[in-house]
């Protein structure tokens, strides 16, 4: 096995079930020492006692990810027991699923606390520490629902989507302290997809078969900023991507003009994955100075 985690601390959020169980049983294997959060006392310690009992070290504190307090709490008990934390794998979650129509606003609220609220309170908790150490792995988890919609999942394919936008700033900013922000989309059969598919569907999406994507994105070499999907031991990569475009100015009937050439506006022949924001400015203000040169 070549990617080692010895004498690297990693903590995974909601880890007392499902993915993030799975995700710290196969980060101990490659020897990190493990925290393992969840809301529940008892979940959580039985997944630390888990990786003890196979020669593992890890601790379990139980806290909501949204309570920022009780996370800065959870931090300085491993900062006390182990110096350091190299590795942070947001992983927490809920769904509150209804048609937008029928959410009520206090869903939409809660299932954003959990998932952007929490990713920003656990990253902010570790953050100095990691640019300290000049060292960290973070890992988003986002979903195919956020990333593509997903009927029902207004609330969560917005969060989603959200720690999406948080990685894209935190790997910019994460780059000179060696600090490199992913996100992991993954498909698995879990309390959370109970239900929505067919059992035989659901026993080819074993939640383990989706955690060696989570230990390359903790890893030394790993990339940064990258969106990395997985399911059923397959692995891809998502992309925001822009389209090279066509100047069309500011005359009258610019809007009409955008209509009759929306086709070559879309056209992703040729497009790009910008490397940062400014990138889209970057392009337009080509196209506009390629227009000028034609005439
Ligand atoms: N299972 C799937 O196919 C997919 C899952 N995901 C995401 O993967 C992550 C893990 O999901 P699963 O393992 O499937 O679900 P799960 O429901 O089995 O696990 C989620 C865990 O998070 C814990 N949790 C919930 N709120 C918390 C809070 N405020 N603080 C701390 N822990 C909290 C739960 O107690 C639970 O143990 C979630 O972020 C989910 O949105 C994304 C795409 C698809
Ligand atoms: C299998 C369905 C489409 C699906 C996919 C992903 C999620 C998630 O991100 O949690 C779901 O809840 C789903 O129902």
């Amino acid at each position: 096995m070549t990617i080692q985690l010895n004498d690297q601390v990693a903590i995974v959020t909601g880890a007392g079930g499902g993915l993030g169980r799975c995700h710290a049983l196969a980060l101990a294997a490659r020897g990190a020492k493990i925290v393992v959060n969840d809301l529940g006392a008892e979940p959580a310690e039985a997944v630390a006692e888990e990786i003890r009992a196979a020669g593992g070290e890890a601790l379990s504190h139980a806290c909501s990810v949204s309570d920022y307090a009780a996370v800065e709490t959870m931090v300085s008990k491993v900062m006390d027991q182990w110096g350091r934390v190299d590795i942070l794998v947001n992983n927490a979650g809920i769904l509150k699923d209804k048609t937008f129509a029928k959410m009520e606003l206090d869903d939409f609220t809660k299932v954003l606390d959990v998932h952007l609220i929490g990713s920003v309170n656990c990253t902010r908790a570790v953050w100095e520490i990691m640019r300290n150490q000049q060292y960290g792995r973070i890992v988003m988890t986002t979903s195919s629902s956020g990333l593509f919609g997903n009927f029902g999942q207004s609330n969560y394919g917005a969060a989603k989507l959200a720690v999406v936008g948080l990685m894209q700033t935190l790997a910019l900013e994460g780059q000179k302290y060696n600090i490199r922000v992913n996100s992991l989309a993954p498909t698995a059969a879990t309390q959370m997809t109970e239900g929505v598919l067919p059992q035989e569907v659901l026993d080819k999406l074993k939640p383990e078969t989706v955690s060696p994507g989570v230990v390359f994105l903790c890893s030394e070499d790993a990339p940064t900023r990258t969106i990395l999907a997985a399911g059923a031991g397959s692995f891809e990569t998502a992309h925001i991507t822009l389209t090279k475009g066509v100047y069309i100015g500011d005359d009258e009937d610019a809007a009409d003009q955008i209509a009759a050439r929306f086709a070559e506006i879309s056209d992703r022949t040729g497009d790009q994955v910008p490397g940062m924001g400014g990138a889209q400015g970057q392009q337009e203000i080509t196209n506009l100075m390629e227009a000028q040169k034609k005439g």
